[in-house]
Order: structure tokens, then C-alpha cells, then sequence
């Protein structure tokens, strides 16, 4: 099994029609799955919910040029989960530390909102995407869609853990799933999230992680 789709991957009929407008209109953006950045060796793991249209489809690198990749990315470097500087661009150089990000969907959905059976297409993407990362500790899921996405890739009922902001479950295994708020424009800007409150999340991770 892949954790990354091949570029022409076709299980989702209506992204597959997205992602052919897209190449119509914008010839030099990426246009494809997005794959997954950052090393498989890592012990943190993020879990988005799917590219942005004109940010990481078009970078082709997972929230980058998004919105939701601004704060994302400032907060991994504070948190010492990144070196160099985030430019909004897959080349600026930047690179993370002990930290993987993926999307719970790789492809870029019309509204930014993919459905139900494009979440479950998507699905053994995610999960490889997590049997491969042998020193995994700490799953952090952005939002309520990557938290089922990842239940559901974990083969574990979306019932077994519920959703909330710095809330912790335990895997079972050693492993922890840490939920935070989507660090979408929606979100901060109608307060949900603050910039103190997602790094209190990433206080916790890292607590997480240096405590073994
Ligand atoms: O969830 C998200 C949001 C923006 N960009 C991504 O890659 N993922």
C-alpha cells in the first residue's frame, strides 16, 4: 500500500473533476494529491483536513501558502518542530523537526469541504501513512474531520475518543492522539482558536514527547 497517492489517483470522482478545472485554470499550480511533508522517522504527527485551493495545491506541500499554514508553521519553529523560515513556498528551505504533516484528504476539495466517502477513499492513505512511522508518539489532529479520519485509520470507533481542544487520548500502544482546533482563517478570526490557545496545544505535545 502507498501513503502517498500517485498523482493521477482517481478514486474520488468529483476531486478528479476539481483537480482537471484546476489544471485548466491554473496550468502552474501543483494540481495533484498533496503528499505528505517531513521524515517518517519523526514521533509527531499533524493531521490536517485537505489542501487549500490556492495554497497547498498550489505549493504542493501540505498548508503551505494557506491561510491556516501561517500560524501553523510559526508555531512549529517556536516549538523548536521546524528550522529555517516558512515563505509560503515548497523551496524557502524550511524543515521540520522530529514532526510529519499529512492531510486527512490529499486532494483539494471544491468549498474546501470534502465529503464523507472522499474522507473513507483517502482512508488507507492515512493509515499507511501511520504504520510507516515506526517512533510515532503523539498524533495531533487539526479539527473534527481529521480527529474521525484518524479514529477511523487507527480501525478504532469514532465513539472510542471524542473530540476537544487539548484533549488526550490514549492509544493504547505508547501512542497519544492530541486534539486542537483547526488552525483555519474561520477559526481565528472568529476567536475559537487564539494564537495562546494553539500553543498551549503544542506545550502539551511537547511535554508529550520529552516525557517518554
Ligand atoms: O487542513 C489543511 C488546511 C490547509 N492546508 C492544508 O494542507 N490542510
Amino acid at each position: 500500500m502507498l501513503s502517498d497517492p500517485p498523482a493521477d489517483c482517481g478514486l474520488c470522482p468529483r476531486l478528479v473533476a476539481f483537480r482537471h478545472e484546476n489544471r485548466r485554470l491554473y496550468p502552474e499550480f501543483h494540481n495533484a494529491p498533496v503528499p505528505s511533508f517531513g521524515s517518517a522517522g519523526a514521533r509527531l504527527l499533524v493531521v490536517g483536513m485537505a489542501p487549500g485551493l490556492k495554497g497547498a495545491n498550489r505549493t504542493g506541500r501540505p498548508f503551505t501558502g494557506d491561510y491556516a499554514g501561517d500560524l501553523l508553521y510559526d508555531t512549529l519553529l517556536t516549538f523548536g518542530f521546524a528550522t529555517g523560515a516558512y515563505d509560503k513556498r515548497a523551496d524557502d528551505g524550511l524543515s521540520l523537526v522530529d514532526c510529519r504533516i499529512t492531510n486527512a484528504v490529499r486532494c483539494v476539495p471544491p468549498q474546501n469541504k470534502p465529503v464523507g466517502a472522499e474522507v473513507a477513499n483517502c482512508r488507507p492513505f492515512l493509515a499507511e501513512t501511520i504504520a510507516e512511522m515506526p517512533a510515532l508518539k503523539v498524533i495531533l489532529v487539526l479539527g473534527s474531520l481529521a480527529h474521525g479520519a484518524t479514529l477511523a485509520a487507527l480501525g478504532r470507533k469514532k465513539s472510542s475518543a471524542k473530540f476537544g481542544h487539548n484533549a488526550v487520548h490514549e492509544l493504547g500502544d505508547g501512542r497519544r492522539m492530541v486534539g486542537s482546533y483547526h488552525c483555519s482563517r474561520y477559526n481565528t478570526n472568529t476567536g475559537r482558536l487564539t494564537e495562546e490557545m494553539f500553543h498551549d496545544v503544542f506545550r502539551r505535545v511537547r511535554g508529550l514527547l520529552d516525557a517518554g
